[in-house]
């Protein structure tokens, strides 16, 4: 019988004891083009068959471009299982993989505390509307011309969480300490275990009583511009927006608006709807704070999922199943 192969998209930074020991179990390949146009011709000409599961990473993408319907069905009949290393997997179109019989994984919960942490860290930012005094003392202005706004406190306030899995959950806990109230709007709602005390609101609800708006859903065609100028106008005039989620979630020109008419008075931006490429409204307003998508970087969090991403290599090869699949392949 003929060895299976793992193709590895990107690059393995840390756990590289784990991934070398898969070799015991396949044979270990790269691409040889770093194009996308080089990566379809080398699927099209048969250099890839025999690939049973592929490993991608994140930063992948800017070769090969998305896994989109297009790349997906070039793939090798070979493959069975894609591998992302990511929470969010809104580059691979799932519904293409499912359409061709191929599974999908994710690296959930391995992402939850430093992105929740970059989360709470955001909150705070623009609540204390940080961005200005931190941008004059570094042009040697101290606290500028004209003394920086005063912020807020965090004790007391609203926060919503929209979208209320494992990075809103961990988020909700770490608010609490802060004195937050919590209130969560999800697809489903959850047991009053999940829930952990945070009250359930509907949608529009959360959106007229949060005085803190953080956005913690995946990106799907369901949930793009989720947040526009209308959801915008149902919000209390002063609301602070964070996410940490995916930009598109939010509608930038809209939110750009908003911002500039005093209706959301601050918002903490990790995410963006076309990055690298930042909106010029959100670079030019004083009481943005601005993250280039650092959600989970640090070593602890960047080692944990590439071994989680491992595993669900090698359980694809020992037992034909992923450890984590993603939810829209669960019940397929
Ligand atoms: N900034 C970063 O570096 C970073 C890091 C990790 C994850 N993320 C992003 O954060 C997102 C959330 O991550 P997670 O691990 O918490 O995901 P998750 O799947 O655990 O949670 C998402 C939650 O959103 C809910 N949801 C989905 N669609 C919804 C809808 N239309 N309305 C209401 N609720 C809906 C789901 O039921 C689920 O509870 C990821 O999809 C990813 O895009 C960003």
């Amino acid at each position: 019988m003929k060895r299976a192969k793992v193709l590895l998209l990107g690059e393995i930074e840390h756990a590289h004891e784990s991934w070398n020991s898969l070799s015991n179990l396949a044979t270990l390949t790269n691409p040889k083009t770093h194009t996308r146009t080089g990566f379809l011709k080398e699927c099209k000409d048969g250099e890839m068959d025999g690939v049973l599961v592929i490993y991608r990473t994140f930063a992948s993408v800017e070769f090969t471009g998305r896994f989109d319907e297009e790349l997906i069905n070039v793939l090798p009949a070979t493959v069975r299982f894609i591998c992302h290393n990511g929470a969010g997997y809104d580059q691979v179109d799932v519904n293409a993989c499912t359409r061709r019989g191929i599974k999908v994984s994710n690296t959930p919960s391995a992402v939850n505390d430093s992105t929740a942490d970059m989360n709470m860290f955001l909150i705070l930012g623009a609540l204390r509307r940080l961005n200005t005094s931190m941008t004059s003392l570094r042009a040697g202005k101290w606290r500028g011309n004209v003394a920086p706004p005063l912020g807020h406190n965090p004790e007391g306030k609203t926060l919503g969480i929209l979208g209320m899995g494992g990075i809103g959950r961990n988020l909700r806990e770490k608010a609490v300490a802060f004195g937050m109230r919590i209130v969560y709007h999800n697809r489903n709602r959850l047991s009053e275990e999940l829930a952990g005390g945070a009250e359930y609101a509907s949608f529009e609800h959360l959106l007229r009583l949060s005085d803190v708006i953080s956005l913690n859903l995946p990106l799907n065609n369901e949930t793009r511009h989720k947040i526009s100028t209308r959801e915008f106008s149902l919000m209390k005039k002063g609301v602070v927006i964070v996410n940490t989620a995916r930009g598109a979630v939010i509608d930038e020109g809209a939110l750009v608006q908003a911002l500039e008419s005093g209706h959301v008075a601050s918002a903490g931006l990790d995410v963006y709807e076309d990055e690298p490429i930042i909106h010029p409204g959100l670079l030019a307003n004083p009481h943005v704070m601005l993250l280039p998508h650092m959600g989970t970087w640090t070593v602890e969090t960047q080692t944990a999922m590439e071994e989680c991403n491992i595993e669900n290599v090698r359980s694809a090869l020992e037992t034909g199943c992923l450890k984590s699949i993603v939810p829209e392949q669960t019940h397929a």
